[in-house]
């Protein structure tokens, strides 16, 4: 790390100091005083993932000093071009309840913003439409259904618009488009006293021994770094097309055709190609979008290109967001939490594994509960 000495307060030593009050307005409460030292907090990683949770951590922590050390920030990141539409699927292995924890967590703090003066500036806004399915699904009505806004199984007459589909749900979520959500998370970032460093980091344990606590945000990166097998690239390319009529999203529940209107655009994707580390925009997968969406909404056939964009989702079979405990040399253990591998789902999942990630910092500093979390 350049620009930091080496750091020798320990997390111990920087826990916060109780006092009751007697007296005052706040008679009965406990107040938690803010300790000598800072607990000094190291976020790897600026995609949505890595500011949501340094946001999070600045915002809640007083006794937290919170540094993002990135390779890339916004807007250079993988999360800058996700279509960022709020819907999730089910990972294998972890419980419901949690998942739906972190879609709903996301989900209301993201409407707060679409509901206030910040939602232009923040890029999030409510969006309505549909998910088709070509095969009845065995589960008709998803887990998260009652997270979204207005879910309901579509009418025969508006399957009628999709004669190769048999099945759909309408709902209203929320895009997130990160070009503008990205900035403006920084800027938070940076008024609750943030400090971000563009670095590459090789070695989890050398940046360890200048923090107390480790965030891995890292998302793809991390395969460089850490040795998680499950970790590997799912290629996605999108078209942004010029097509201000189409108001209402469609997306074929197997994730490989949706149609996103946005602020500026209307996003056209996509692919999903396990394994392909490919960045360069590829003509076939382009005429395959093109067919497959204008096939769903043929309207699309009067827009044009504006541009076109690949991105590589962190895929793992289910988002990694534990905490586990590495040793240094001079034998200090420093906690290492990680919030990585959501795939195709990062935006969507983005506050509500902050939230945990929050927790889990919170109980290795022994911080009060907080009434947010
Ligand atoms: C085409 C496409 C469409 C998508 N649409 C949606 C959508 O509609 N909704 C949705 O929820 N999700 C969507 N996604 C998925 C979403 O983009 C990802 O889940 C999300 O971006 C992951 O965020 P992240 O912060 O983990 O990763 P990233 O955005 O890749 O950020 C990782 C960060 O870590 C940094 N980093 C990596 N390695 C190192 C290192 N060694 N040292 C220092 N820093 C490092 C990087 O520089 C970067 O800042 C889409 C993805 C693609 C490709
Ligand atoms: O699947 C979608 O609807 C959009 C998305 O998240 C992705 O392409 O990863």
């Amino acid at each position: 790390m350049s620009g930091s000495g080496p750091h020798k307060t320990t997390i111990r030593e920087a826990t916060c100091r109780v006092k009751y009050d007697m007296t005052g307005p706040d008679a009965g409460q406990i107040h938690f005083v803010t300790a000598m030292a800072p607990v000094k907090v190291v976020v790897v990683g600026a995609g949505v993932i890595g500011l949501s949770t340094a946001v999070c951590l600045a915002e809640n922590l007083p006794n937290c000093s919170v540094t993002i050390v990135s390779q890339h920030l916004s807007p250079n990141t993988t999360s800058d071009g996700a279509a960022g539409i709020l819907i999730t699927t089910e990972f294998p292995d972890v419980p419901v309840d949690r998942q739906l924890r972190w879609f709903k967590d996301t989900f209301d703090h993201l409407l707060a913003i679409a509901e206030s003066s910040e939602a232009g500036k923040a890029g999030v806004f409510l969006s309505t439409g549909c998910q088709i399915f070509k095969e009845v699904p065995r589960d008709k009505k998803p887990y998260w259904s009652d997270v979204v806004l207005g879910f309901r199984t579509l009418t025969e007459r508006e399957l009628k618009r999709f004669p190769h589909h048999k099945f759909g749900h309408a709902f209203t979520t929320l895009k997130c488009e990160c070009m503008s959500y990205l900035p403006w998370l920084e800027k938070r970032f940076r008024n609750a006293g943030g400090m971000i460093i563009q670095e590459k980091v090789t070695d989890l344990r050398s940046l360890a021994s200048h923090f107390d606590i480790v965030i891995n945000c890292s998302g793809l990166g991390c395969c460089s770094f850490l040795e998680d097998v499950d970790v590997e690239p799912i290629r996605g390319q999108v078209v942004h097309l010029h097509a201000p009529w189409v108001k209402n999203f469609i997306r074929d529940a197997d994730g490989k055709t949706y149609i996103y209107p946005g602020m500026n655009s209307v996003i056209l994707g996509g692919t999903r190609q396990v394994g392909d580390w490919r960045l360069e925009v590829d003509e076939v997968d382009r005429q395959g979008i093109l067919a497959r969406c204008c096939s769903l909404e043929p309207s699309l056939r009067g827009g044009h290109i504006l541009r076109e964009w690949v991105g590589l989702r962190p895929g793992r079979r289910s988002p990694r967001v534990e905490k586990e405990q590495i040793q240094l040399q001079d034998g200090r253990k420093v906690p290492v939490i990680h919030n990585y591998g959501h795939g195709g789902n990062g935006v969507t999942l983005s506050w509500g594994t902050a939230l945990n990630v929050l927790r889990l910092v919170s109980q290795c500093i022994q911080h009060p509960p907080i009434s947010r979390l």
